[in-house]
């Protein structure tokens, strides 16, 4: 029997086009939600959509690049005026970019590409916080969910500089939004994924996985599916107590 605690929901994923955005999307439509999906990969989040669409599923979806303040206030309305307000946010779109196929050394990395990461990883999040925010207070109801990665609070060689601040930052900005939406019957989480498999994985060498698995307690990486299902469960009224916390989705690598 399938669990519907989210009919009646109106959830928005960014970067809902593949990966753990795409596994997200797919679990809140099976328990019911409503669900909007916004990526800058037109060709993926439309294929996304049509596929959930062929299932039987409520779905709409908006091409737009998460660091755009204006795309995404465009994106919100378009996809409100469809589906209803969005009272779930999850705030999932991010980049983990290479130089030459590895992370590129701080002493090398380009101002301009050091921006354009906070741009997508940080500021992303803050432009639909900002949009949809209004009207959660409004409604005195929302919840939010930000992607951030255990590799915001521990060193992980594989990841550059900016990806690591963007995600630390993640966590601050998610407990501020919980201290300052609370109030309004706001929840705000992170989650922070360990090694997941997933398209961004596709520049590591399976020997370097393999050893993540290695010393992984659960001695294996994490599935697309096993993080939707923690962010369903944040959303959801069974954590309707539960606010400001970062929720490690990594089978036990690195425990800090
Ligand atoms: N895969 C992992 O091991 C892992 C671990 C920890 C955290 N994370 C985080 O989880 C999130 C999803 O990662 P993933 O592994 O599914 O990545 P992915 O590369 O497989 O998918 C990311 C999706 O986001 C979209 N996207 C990227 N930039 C965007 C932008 N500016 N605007 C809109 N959409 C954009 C991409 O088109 C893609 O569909 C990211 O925030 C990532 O940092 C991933
Ligand atoms: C795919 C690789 C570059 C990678 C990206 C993000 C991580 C994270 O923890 O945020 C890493 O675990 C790693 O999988």
């Amino acid at each position: 029997m399938k669990n519907l605690r989210h009919a009646g929901r109106v959830v928005l994923v960014t970067g809902a086009g593949g990966g753990i955005g795409a596994a997200i999307a797919r679990l809140y439509c099976e328990e019911g939600a409503s669900v909007a999906l916004v990526d800058f990969d037109e060709a993926s989040v439309r294929q996304q959509a049509a596929l959930l669409r062929e299932a039987g599923h409520t779905v709409e979806w908006a091409n737009a690049d998460v660091a755009q303040y204006d795309a995404c206030a465009r994106a919100c309305a378009q996809l409100a005026a469809k589906l209803g307000p969005i009272d779930t946010l999850i705030n999932n779109a991010g980049v983990s970019p290479k130089h030459n196929g590895a992370p590129a050394p701080v002493w090398e990395m380009h101002p301009q590409e050091w921006e354009r990461v906070v741009g997508i990883n940080l500021t992303g999040s803050f432009n639909l916080v900002r949009v949809l925010t209004p009207s959660m207070v409004e409604r005195r109801f929302g919840r939010i969910v930000n992607m951030s990665s255990v590799a915001g609070s521990a060193y992980l060689p594989i990841v550059a500089v900016h990806y690591s601040a963007t995600k630390a930052a993640i966590i601050g900005f998610t407990r501020h939004l919980a201290g300052e939406l609370g109030p309004y019957g706001i929840t705000a989480n992170a989650l922070a994924p360990g090694r997941i498999e997933t398209p961004m994985l596709k520049t590591v060498s399976a020997q370097a996985n393999q050893a993540v698995a290695a010393e992984t307690p659960l001695r294996r990486l994490g599935t697309p599916l096993e993080v939707a299902k923690v962010a369903c469960f944040l959303t959801s009224n069974e954590s309707d107590f539960v606010t400001g916390q970062v929720v490690d989705v990594a089978g036990g690598w690195l425990m800090r």
